[in-house]
């Protein structure tokens, strides 16, 4: 099986509209499932917060107009107690701003943890992961959006956060404040201030969420082109394919800093019109304040009282224009939030998509394999019997060309089966419909062996090794040790490691339980790699062994070793295999001929 790359993908440009809405509300409802849940909480420790703040941050807008009165009646007294209240409120206002960040940085952690998890949840749930990397199209770059995307959307949002919930109290403080130094005209003309700006905004915000989606599917391929280099690195260096590839990711990166740049040209309009609303905003206060100057309601008042009133005023009015700069601000943040919400909610929908199917009997995980046994076949078939195919055809995905047409079949214990025939025939095919990976295009597939480590075991073309110690390579997919084996677990596995071949490794690697920081698939050769599954296969012992070109680096008379070995364990093989030496480990033959013929014969005892 082959890793498949990101390609180009279907779908319509992303916009901040009603589909935004409802993919933002979906998240929304993983990030606040109750009102009691951690997100909530600080949700509401933060608003108390930023409530305080605002209350502290209106006490030191005060503070110049009041010098204004101090300084202009030359009142000493007055002048030291307003240092000193400054002071302390300019320290409490940093204490709270700082608190302010520490709860957004809190909210961004749990945020990201509820939606990874979430995520993680759907994606791993059966074999979702799978159909989706190599089965669907239809969305790019999963691994980028679970780790890359969730984590910038949740730090978006979260710096956000504090601004969002403030923002209503203020806007309704400050313009009632507005109200009564400037009446009607100062409100009024503000709020018309505001609505022309976001119409600006909302006109060059369109396209870009479009490209910054846009730049997040080149940058998943960018990143992808390099994974792909560093997994094959051996390969690419025998063909010393340095040149190409060099070629081959820079084209990509040319791409991406071409959408880049795009992109870039299109925020310059946003920046501009942000950077001229942020400083026309503050001229306007000025000029609302100095309506009611000029047309003579405040004509009784001294100078000093005058500078007070207006530095009063000024703050007042800035600061309720400050509010809607603010969100006009937020507008950039949010056009990313938007770009990041479509690829996030779009891999949701996607995968809650294909949980649904699975619970239809399309996509079956290991819990659901029960339900396809046919009615009565657990019953009227013997315990023994681990696969009964009624008529099956197989096809590729997206073909409808016949791999193996109406095969009929049984697999029962003591029956090893090996499957032959030429190169894409259909075999690995054949095994992946067995694994419940692949749907039949026809007929009845019916698994009535248990699926997992002791019941029925696959071991793939291409050895699986996870990430850990020796014995967790052994063991795997166990997490941990058989519960009754206790301390001579360590025996049996450096017995089976013998038996694999494999004693060597151990001082390799410095006893079983020692992590090595390097990758199994870098240090271990072809033929390591598969006497290290086969060490695994004795561990689990599985009724059945489902094995695809398992022993295909390995010398016959090693194949042969290993075989023996698996059948004194009681394994009854499903053998996929070029060699005519392995037809002594099996009971029958399927020869698959091409355009879905197949021949089943039964293997002479000689
Ligand atoms: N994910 C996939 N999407 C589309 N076609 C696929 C996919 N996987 C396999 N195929 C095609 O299905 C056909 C059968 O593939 P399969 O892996 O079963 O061949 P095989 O008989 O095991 O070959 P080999 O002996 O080379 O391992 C091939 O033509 C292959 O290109």
């Amino acid at each position: 099986m082959a890793i498949r790359g990101p390609g180009p993908r279907p779908g319509g440009r992303p916009r901040l509209d009603l589909q935004f809405l409802q993919r933002f509300l979906q998240i929304q409802k993983v990030l606040f499932p109750s009102w009691s849940s951690q997100s909530a909480l600080m949700f509401l420790t933060l608003l108390c917060v930023a409530l305080l703040e605002q209350l502290v941050i209106y006490q030191v807008g005060l503070i110049p107009s009041q010098y204004f009165g101090v300084l202009g009646n030359k009142d000493l007294n007055g002048f030291k107690t307003l240092t000193f209240l400054s002071v302390v409120l300019i320290v409490l206002q940093s204490m709270l701003k700082s608190f302010d960040q520490f709860t957004c940085n809190l909210l961004y952690v749990s945020w990201r943890k509820d939606l990874t998890e979430h995520l993680h949840r759907l994606y791993f749930r059966g074999r979702v992961y799978y159909t989706l990397n190599v089965l669907r199209d239809d969305v790019d770059n999963p691994d980028q959006r679970i780790s890359q995307d969730v984590e910038r959307f949740c730090r978006q949002l979260s710096s956000m956060a504090s601004k969002l919930i403030i923002s209503p109290f203020t806007l309704v403080y400050y313009t009632y404040q507005c109200f009564r130094s400037t009446s009607w005209l100062g409100p009024v003309s503000i709020f018309g201030y505001f609505i022309l700006g976001t119409v600006v905004n909302r006109v060059v915000m369109g396209p870009i969420v479009a490209k910054l989606v846009q730049q997040e599917k080149l940058e998943g391929d960018f990143r992808f082109k390099h994974m792909q280099i560093r997994v094959n690195a051996e390969p690419a260096a025998f063909f010393r394919a340095g040149h190409v590839e060099h070629m081959r990711t820079d084209r990509r990166l040319q791409r991406l800093l071409k959408t880049q740049r795009e992109l870039m040209s299109k925020e310059l309009w946003l920046y501009i019109g942000i950077n001229m609303f942020d400083y026309l905003g503050s001229i306007l206060s000025y000029i609302v304040i100095a309506i009611p100057i000029f047309s003579g309601i405040y004509g009784d008042l001294s100078p000093t009282e005058l500078s007070s009133l207006v530095s009063k005023n000024a703050f007042v009015c800035m600061y309720l224009i400050n509010c809607f700069s603010q969100l006009i601000d937020l507008c950039t943040t949010l056009s990313d939030v938007a770009g990041y919400t479509h690829r996030i909610g779009e891999l949701q929908e996607t995968l809650l998509d294909m949980t649904l199917k699975s619970q239809d009997g399309e996509f079956l995980d290991e819990s659901q394999w029960d339900l396809a046994r046919g009615p009565g076949g657990p019953a009227t078939e013997p315990a023994d019997t681990a696969f009964l195919l009624e008529r099956v055809c197989i096809c590729a995905p997206s073909s409808h060309k016949p791999l193996i047409k109406d095969l009929s079949l049984k697999i029962s214990e003591g029956q090893s089966l090996l499957i032959t025939g030429n190169t894409g025939t259909g075999k690995t095919s054949l095994l992946r419909v067995l694994g419940g990976l692949w749907a039949s295009a026809r007929g009845s597939v019916q698994m009535l062996a248990d699926f997992g480590p002791h019941g029925v075991l696959f071991l793939p073309q291409k050895p699986f090794f996870t990430d850990g110690t020796l014995r967790e390579q052994v063991i795997y997919p166990l997490k941990e040790i058989y519960p009754d084996s206790g301390s001579t677990d360590d025996e049996r596995i450096m017995r089976f490691l013998e038996l694999a071949g494999l004693s060597s490794l151990v001082a390799r690697t410095e006893g079983l339980d020692q992590q090595v920081d390097w990758n199994w698939y870098d240090v271990l050769s072809p033929g390591e790699m598969q006497r290290l599954s086969f060490a695994r296969l004795f561990y689990l012992q599985p009724k059945y062994a489902v094995l695809d070109e398992a022993t295909s680096a390995l010398t016959e008379e090693v194949e042969s070793e290993l075989y023996r070995v698996g059948q004194q364990l009681g394994m009854t093989f499903i053998s996929v295999g070029h060699r005519r030496s392995l037809e002594k480990f099996h009971s029958l033959v399927l020869r698959l001929c091409g355009d879905g013929r197949w021949e089943l014969t039964r293997i002479k005892v000689e």
